[in-house]
């Protein structure tokens, strides 16, 4: 299987030109292909394929072999794939995906690529959407959630994926391998959720660690860097523009007045290769 390798901020995937690379099981092909020791390496597993209503379709799968609805990173890395190996001539473009339809678009400055803008969609802030227990109805912002008898309070919304994010004075402090899979699994996310923990560094400058849904700490999360914005806007902490500040790097998110979130960041190709099946 011909591959690529990239990332976004060091969130990293395999991305697969699955019009031409055709195997059965994606679930487990993911898993073997992100394992860090038997496999290529990554923290997902990306699938480009032909779409009726878009670009193309892109399909996102965890390392732990889960099906994302959207991935933020991958999104941009995607953008520049598929101009740089001519599958496009377009520098913006559409991508399907279970999210809905996502636009990329590359900004050229003096004929050099300086950033890959996304636009990610809006996001969705009722219970019922995230998904999370409650009144589907309702909006979820600094509600407490108790684990491991310690009450955080939290802020819940959708990317077209689920996000709980939590502001806390200093992400330093938090023992995300513990904490992280904990809320990852708490029983009111019947789709499971990813974390985010946020520390308000001013009114336009967040720094975020992330636990990811299926595949753990990851150096950057766009979705999650999204909802992050949105839950920073909402609990007053920041205006609807800010840098996130994360492991891997920073991503700029804005939520704009058409209540759309837009993320502007970098996507790098680290090797390309065959990968034996
Ligand atoms: N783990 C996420 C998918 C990848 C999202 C993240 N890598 C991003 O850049 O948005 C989920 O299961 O919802």
């Amino acid at each position: 299987m011909q591959f690529s390798k990239w990332h976004g901020l060091g969130n990293d995937f395999v991305i697969v030109n699955g019009m031409k690379e055709h195997f059965s099981d994606y679930r487990q092909q993911a898993l073997a292909v992100c394992d860090r020791n038997f496999g290529i390496g990554a923290d997902g597993l990306v699938i480009i394929l032909p779409s009726d209503i878009a670009d193309f379709k892109m399909r996102i799968f965890n390392s732990d072999g889960s099906e994302a609805d959207m991935c933020g990173n991958a999104t941009r890395c995607v953008a520049r794939y598929l101009y740089e190996t001519g599958l496009t001539a377009k520098t913006a473009m559409t991508l399907d995906t279970l999210a809905g339809i996502i636009k990329p678009e590359l900004i050229f400055e003096n004929g050099k690529l300086a950033t890959v803008k996304v636009d990610m969609g809006q996001p969705r802030l009722k219970r019922g959407e995230t998904p999370m227990a409650g009144n589907p109805e309702e909006h979820a912002i600094h509600v407490p959630l108790e684990v491991n008898g310690k009450t955080y309070f939290v802020t819940c919304l959708s990317m077209g994926n689920p996000h709980c994010v939590i502001f806390v004075d200093d992400v330093a402090t938090i023992d995300l391998p513990v904490i992280g899979p904990k809320i990852e699994t708490h029983s009111l996310f019947p789709k499971k959720t990813n974390v985010e923990f946020i520390q308000v560094i001013d009114a336009h400058t967040l720094r975020m660690r992330v636990w990811e849904r299926g595949a753990g700490i990851t150096k950057a999360c766009g979705t999650g860097a999204s909802a992050a914005l949105v839950a920073a806007v909402l609990n007053g902490h920041t205006g609807r523009k800010a840098t996130v500040k994360l492991d891997g790097g920073n991503l700029f998110i804005e939520w704009a007045d058409n209540n759309h979130i837009y993320k502007s960041g970098p996507a790098v190709e680290v090797f390309r290769g065959e990968y034996l099946l």
